[in-house]
């Protein structure tokens, strides 16, 4: 009998393996692994088997599978998007607006705008409602090839929103195919009334807030903001290694608009990962290569505030391993769009299509500590793959802007198919 979550694909013109169980630093981002003519196994959402189709199907029998037959196309792990924000309520295109006419991301914050208007709308969204544009935000993102997903909360800054939206995201990763990975991100603004008094912001988080995040096993990272007029490098610290004694682990908003120093400070903590890095210094990169610290680079994100790309190139130079996620929230960069992450990630960082895949699959994965489990197709890892409508994973940039995907395979189960019967 042909068990739930298991699928034969064969006659793949390649399968691009991106095998390993770690992140990939410097050298090894080019490192793809590619079985012509090949064949992947799934059974009961696991991946048995992956090798040139011929040896495959002298051990496995095709009528114990659902077969696809990828003739001419390309097969892929799974993408993870490492870094987004995906609960919110409300949507914010009047500030898009705004910023084309020159107005300034952080000052529209300033000014009470920006992340403090989504969190005004998340305040008063019900959880029926965030719950609903988030699955339809999902659906979007697995139709680009995304089978696991990291979203934040920070748009509530208090204790009843915060969970609100860490529910969300846990009642979506139920609902929906895709795996949500959830973030605690309270420290993502600083409300007005605490103003000058983050420090106790910060210890109302700790108190209130994050003892029940942690045991009611709502979020698995804690993030936060560390940025001038935001959270200092010193409040950073205080949170991030407070939580850490807590049991989350840990990334950070680092160097994004000013460099303040916050790749030093995820060297000095071992945060999992960075996340922006426009302005991480020499120093600062370096130290996350030494440390381990996944560099998470968001190009639709400096491309949409039209800000200089991070030194994705220097950084692989110097040994870093990099991710590349989009960073999808409702200000700084609204955009599930992969194929749009592949192409300023290979036009404008100077990162290679090889490097750019492994950003996005294996290391993708090491930036939420699951490179063990998802980001390539190994045996013993989920069954998440990806089959995309032409013979090569390179054509995901050179069909520029465009989506390539054709289906997505989810634990072993077929879940999008751009091809209708
Ligand atoms: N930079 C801080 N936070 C988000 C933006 C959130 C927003 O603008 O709503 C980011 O990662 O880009
Ligand atoms: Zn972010």
């Amino acid at each position: 009998m042909m068990k739930k979550g298991s699928i034969l694909i064969k006659n793949a013109a390649e399968v691009v393996t991106c095998s390993g169980f770690h992140a990939k630093q410097g050298k090894e981002m080019a490192e793809l692994h590619i079985v012509p003519n090949g064949a992947v196994v799934i059974e009961e959402g696991i991946i048995k088997a992956v090798g040139p189709t011929e040896e495959v199907l002298k051990q496995y029998k095709e009528d114990q599978y659902e077969v696809i037959d990828a003739t001419d196309k390309a097969v892929l792990p799974g993408f993870v998007d490492s870094h987004t924000h995906l609960v919110f309520g409300g949507y914010r295109a009047e500030e898009f607006s705004w910023r084309l006419r020159g107005d300034n991301y952080m000052s529209i914050m300033e000014r009470g705008g920006g992340i403090l208007s989504s969190v005004r709308a998340t305040k008063e969204a019900t959880k029926k409602e965030l719950l609903s544009s988030a699955m339809k935000r999902l659906d979007s993102m697995l139709s680009f090839g995304v089978t696991t997903v990291e979203g934040k909360s920070g748009y509530g800054l208090d204790h009843d929103t915060e969970i609100k939206q860490l529910e969300v995201m846990q009642e979506a990763n139920k609902l929906h195919p895709l795996d949500v990975v959830s973030t605690f991100m309270g420290a993502h603004a600083v409300p007005k009334e605490y103003k000058g008094r983050e420090d106790i912001l910060i210890d109302f988080f700790l108190k209130e807030v994050m003892p029940e995040v942690i045991e009611r096993k709502l979020a698995v990272f804690c993030d936060v903001f560390c940025e001038r007029n935001v959270f200092s490098i010193e409040e950073s610290r205080r949170l991030l290694s407070k939580a850490k004694e807590m049991g989350f682990k840990i990334k950070l908003h680092a160097d994004e608009i000013v460099p303040l120093g916050g790749a030093e400070l995820a060297a000095e903590l071992k945060a999992v990962s960075a996340d922006h890095l426009l302005q991480a210094s020499d120093t600062g990169i370096k130290a996350m290569a030494e440390a381990g610290v996944i560099a998470t680079l968001l190009p639709g994100t400096a491309f949409s505030l039209k800000e200089d790309y991070a030194r994705a190139r220097y950084m692989i130079d110097n040994n870093c391993a990099v991710a590349l996620a989009t960073d999808f929230n409702p200000g700084s960069c609204f955009t599930e769009s992969i194929p749009l992450i592949f192409a300023l990630a290979t036009l404008y960082m100077g990162i290679t299509t090889e490097e750019a895949v492994t950003a996005l699959t294996i290391n993708g994965a090491a930036a939420i500590d699951q490179a063990d489990s998802i980001g390539s197709i190994d045996i013993g890892k989920k069954g998440d793959v990806i089959i995309l409508e032409f013979p090569s994973y390179k054509y995901i940039p050179y069909h520029i802007g465009v989506n390539t995907v054709e289906k997505v395979v989810k634990n072993g189960i077929l879940v999008y198919n751009k091809v209708k019967k």
